[in-house]
Order: structure tokens, then C-alpha cells, then sequence
């Protein structure tokens, strides 16, 4: 990043109270354009509601800029443009078929009451086709397995054609292959297409070996930042999530192992 390019997300000093409960204090966070930077913490930290403020999906007051631009400042149909959100469990509409749902990604480009262009299905056909989903296209989207379905639902935030993608545990109903195949699918069109990334995991491996840079939060602050050889030590890990760990050298980042107390 350039020092006049502005960053892809900014949060400074966010605070958010759901229902009285202080969940997020004082968080700041950067994420540069084309960066990949994943959440880690334990169950309740705050990483998902972290991510709906980016994602303009709870008020944040003047706290998160997307590419320069206070984010409440933007409409809904130009958010959309700009951020594509893959829930941890998104609303399964009854009835609708996997084509149909991911045509739903369109909609920032669809003219109200309009239908979607020979553009528009191109684009759905060929994210469909990259998510190995072809043969899918035509199954009611409740019919689909767990893991199936979360493809579907990350199909649909690409064919957004949004920079900044938001994935909230993109991988948690996936086997270690689709783990795998997602994940450098996100990263390809990362590298292709200039897209950055902000994510939340709990597999600790595989989000230091993705991510270019983690942010562990806990009890809704951020205890540490950096590189995922920064924050996957071992002592960090005992400390917050209290848990027995050994971290070893990876190919592509530290390799995180839960080992048996005594
Ligand atoms: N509407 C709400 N009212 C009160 N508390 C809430 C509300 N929504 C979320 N919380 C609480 O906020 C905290 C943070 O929740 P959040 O889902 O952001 O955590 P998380 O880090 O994503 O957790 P997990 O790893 O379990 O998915 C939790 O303790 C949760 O119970």
C-alpha cells in the first residue's frame, strides 16, 4: 500500500453495546487493500460482531471507513458493492433453488424491478463452476449437505464482485479437502483480482497459514496483532484461550497442536 492509497478497512476506537452488554471496546483495526487479515479468539470474544460493524450490519457510528469512505455514509446498494459478508449461519429461504440464491449476489447491479442480465448469469454460472457447485445449480438450496451449503453461501458473496470480503468461519462445515479448495480460491481471486480478505477461524493452523496478518481478540479487545508468527506463541494461546498447545514451524506459518494436560 501506497502511503496516499487508503486502507481497505479502518476501525478506530469501536465501541459496541448489544442489549447493555459491552461486547466490543475500543477496537481498532486496519486491514490494507489486498491484505488477508484473520480474527482469532475464544467462543464470545467478539470476532462475528466485529465483523458485522465492518460490514455496516450494526451501527458503528463514525468508527469503520471502507476504502477511505465512513461507511455510513454509503447507501445499501453501494455498500453491497463494495463488501460481500459470508454469515457463520446465513437464513436458508425455503423453497429457493442454488441458481436463485446466488443471483441474490447480483442484486447491487439489478435495477429495482429489473431482471438480472446475460452479464449478470455469466458471472453466476462461472463462480458456480470455480466453487466445483456446476452440478448443483438446479437443487433446492435446503436440500443441499452442510458443506455444500457453505460453498453456496460463499458462491454468492463472489458473484457480488465486491473488494473486500467479509467470511465469518468460512470453513467450519467443511472437510480438510473443501477446507483446502475454498480457501485457495479465495486467495487466487486475492492474487487475481485484488481482492482483500477479512475472516474469522478457529482453526488456528490454517488461519496463520492464510492470512497475512492475525488480530487476536478477546473479552472484545484486541490483546495482539501481527504476523501469524507473532501471535500463535504458545504462551498467548494458554493465556486467552487456556489452552494446552505446542506450536511447531510449518511450511507457511506456525502449526498449531493441542496436546492432552498431564
Ligand atoms: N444481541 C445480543 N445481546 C447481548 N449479547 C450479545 C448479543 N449478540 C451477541 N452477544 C454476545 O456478544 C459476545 C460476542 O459474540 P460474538 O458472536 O461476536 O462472538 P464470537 O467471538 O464470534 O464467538 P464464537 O467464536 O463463539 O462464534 C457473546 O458473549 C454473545 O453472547
Amino acid at each position: 500500500m501506497t502511503g496516499r492509497e487508503p486502507a481497505a478497512v479502518e476501525v478506530r476506537g469501536l465501541h459496541v453495546t448489544l442489549d447493555r452488554v459491552p461486547i466490543l471496546t475500543g477496537v481498532d483495526l486496519t486491514v490494507a487493500a489486498g491484505e488477508w487479515v484473520t480474527v482469532i479468539g475464544p467462543n464470545g470474544a467478539g470476532k462475528s460482531t466485529l465483523l458485522r460493524a465492518v460490514g455496516g450490519l450494526l451501527p458503528a457510528g463514525a468508527a469503520v471507513t471502507l476504502f477511505g469512505t465512513p461507511i455510513r455514509a454509503l447507501k445499501p446498494r453501494q455498500r453491497a458493492r463494495v463488501v460481500a459478508t459470508v454469515a457463520q449461519s446465513p437464513a436458508v429461504p425455503a423453497g429457493m433453488s442454488v441458481l436463485d440464491y446466488v443471483l441474490l449476489g447480483r442484486t447491487p447491479y439489478i435495477a429495482p424491478l429489473g431482471r438480472e442480465s446475460a452479464a449478470d448469469l455469466a458471472a453466476v454460472h462461472d463462480v458456480l463452476a470455480r466453487l466445483d457447485l456446476g452440478a448443483f445449480h438446479g437443487r433446492e438450496l435446503a436440500t443441499l449437505s452442510g458443506g455444500e451449503r457453505q460453498r453456496v453461501f460463499l458462491a454468492r458473496a463472489l458473484a457480488q464482485g465486491a473488494t473486500l470480503l467479509l467470511l465469518d468461519e468460512p470453513t467450519s462445515a467443511l472437510d480438510i479437502g473443501h477446507q483446502q479448495e475454498v480457501l485457495e480460491l479465495v486467495d487466487q481471486l486475492r492474487r487475481e483480482h485484488g481482492l482483500t480478505v477479512l475472516a474469522t477461524m478457529h482453526d488456528l493452523s490454517i488461519a496463520g497459514e492464510y492470512a497475512d496478518r492475525l488480530v487476536l481478540l478477546d473479552a472484545g479487545r484486541v490483546v495482539a496483532a501481527g504476523p501469524p508468527a507473532e501471535v500463535l506463541t504458545e504462551e498467548l494461546l494458554a493465556r486467552h484461550y487456556r489452552a494446552n498447545v505446542r506450536v511447531v514451524p510449518g511450511e507457511h506459518g506456525p502449526l498449531v497442536v493441542p496436546v492432552r494436560r498431564g
